[in-house]
């Protein structure tokens, strides 16, 4: 089983507004809610590719239920630990570019935190702990840390995709997979990164320095790095029109996880993981699963010669 783990899930409002004009009265031309938090995107495409998982963190509020009852609708078994305060709602504004406003999210009590940590240590051999996202800031910041040491030490693999300082404890841990993008890398070794040769050269050198089964460097448009072991691999997506970068890298985690599921080739786990990505990219929403067998053909895998 796949557990995702959400700690600050957050009902996505996107709002479409052509003609926006700061400091004056905007009139939308389209909006819509979605359940979202990092985690909880994972578990939405994951059931697209129809692999189960089971989705947990705090929820709260008339947010919280509208995230467990778009869950349910789709019949994604959750298990979320309830607060008092009321989940976020993070607000992605599209106009000729898009702008995201993520709220801080509830305060976590330790009672709180203590009955995750309890729930994620029934789950052991032969179980995945998806880590993704930000965390509340009532929240101790090493948790992520303290998460992947305890499920690791219980035989799970543990993925996560989160910021630096989150990351970071984690990583005296031996991980099952990484997915920065390539800004989020460039931050981690402290230098930029701008093309595929760079993400290949950086990358490469912090995969080595780590224990991380895969390392897969995100490039949006220009696809990814995948390190496995030895070898490196470069994909090339599909083009489109992009319609929303939203959700896009949760999307290629999901792609990822499923391929390793079902026990994919390494080549063919990362075109999926990449056909998920691309068909959150060109879609309104989270990836569906037609899109991705559409976009799946067109992504091209290639290993690096050695
Ligand atoms: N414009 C695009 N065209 C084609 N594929 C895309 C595009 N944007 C994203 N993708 C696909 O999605 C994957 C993940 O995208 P990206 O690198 O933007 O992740 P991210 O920065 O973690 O995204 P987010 O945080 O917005 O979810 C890419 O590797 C690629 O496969
Ligand atoms: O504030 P965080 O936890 O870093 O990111 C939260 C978030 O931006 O990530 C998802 C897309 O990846 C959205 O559904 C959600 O609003």
């Amino acid at each position: 089983m796949i557990l995702t783990v959400t700690l600050n899930p957050s009902v996505d409002y996107v709002v479409r507004v052509d003609q926006f004009s700061t400091g004056h009265l905007n009139r939308t031309d389209q909006t819509a809610f979605y359940a979202g938090g990092k985690g909880i995107n994972v578990s939405q495409v994951l059931k697209e590719l129809d692999v189960h998982s089971t989705a947990t963190g705090f929820t709260g509020g008339f947010s919280g239920r509208f995230i467990e009852d778009t869950l349910a609708e789709k019949q994604i078994k959750a298990d979320f630990i309830h607060v008092e305060d009321h989940s976020r709602i993070n607000i992605k504004l599209k106009t000729d570019e898009e702008t995201e406003i993520n709220a801080a999210g509830p305060v976590i009590s330790a009672e709180k935190v203590s009955e995750l940590i309890e729930l994620v240590s029934r789950y052991g051999k032969g179980d995945t702990l998806v880590l993704a996202g930000s965390i509340p800031s009532s929240v101790e910041r090493d948790l992520y840390g303290k998460l992947a040491a305890a499920a690791y030490q219980n035989e799970m693999q543990v993925v996560i995709d989160s910021e630096k300082s989150l990351l970071e404890p984690a990583l005296k841990t031996p991980l099952t997979l990484i997915k920065p993008n390539h800004k989020e890398l460039g931050g981690y070794i402290g230098q930029d990164i701008e093309t595929v040769e760079d993400a290949v050269a950086h990358g490469r050198r912090f995969y080595n320095e780590h224990q991380i089964e895969y390392l897969m460097v995100s490039m949006a448009e220009d696809g990814a790095v995948l390190f496995a072991g030895d070898e490196t691999y470069i994909a090339t997506p599909p083009k489109g029109e992009l319609k929303n970068s939203v959700g896009a890298g949760d999307s290629s985690v999901a792609g990822f996880l499923a391929g390793l599921e079902k026990g994919y080739s390494i080549e063919d786990t990362f075109a999926l993981s990449m056909a998920c990505g691309a068909a959150t990219a060109f879609s309104e929403g989270l990836a569906v699963k037609e899109q991705i067998d559409h976009y799946l053909p067109m992504v091209q895998i290639r290993g690096l010669v050695k």
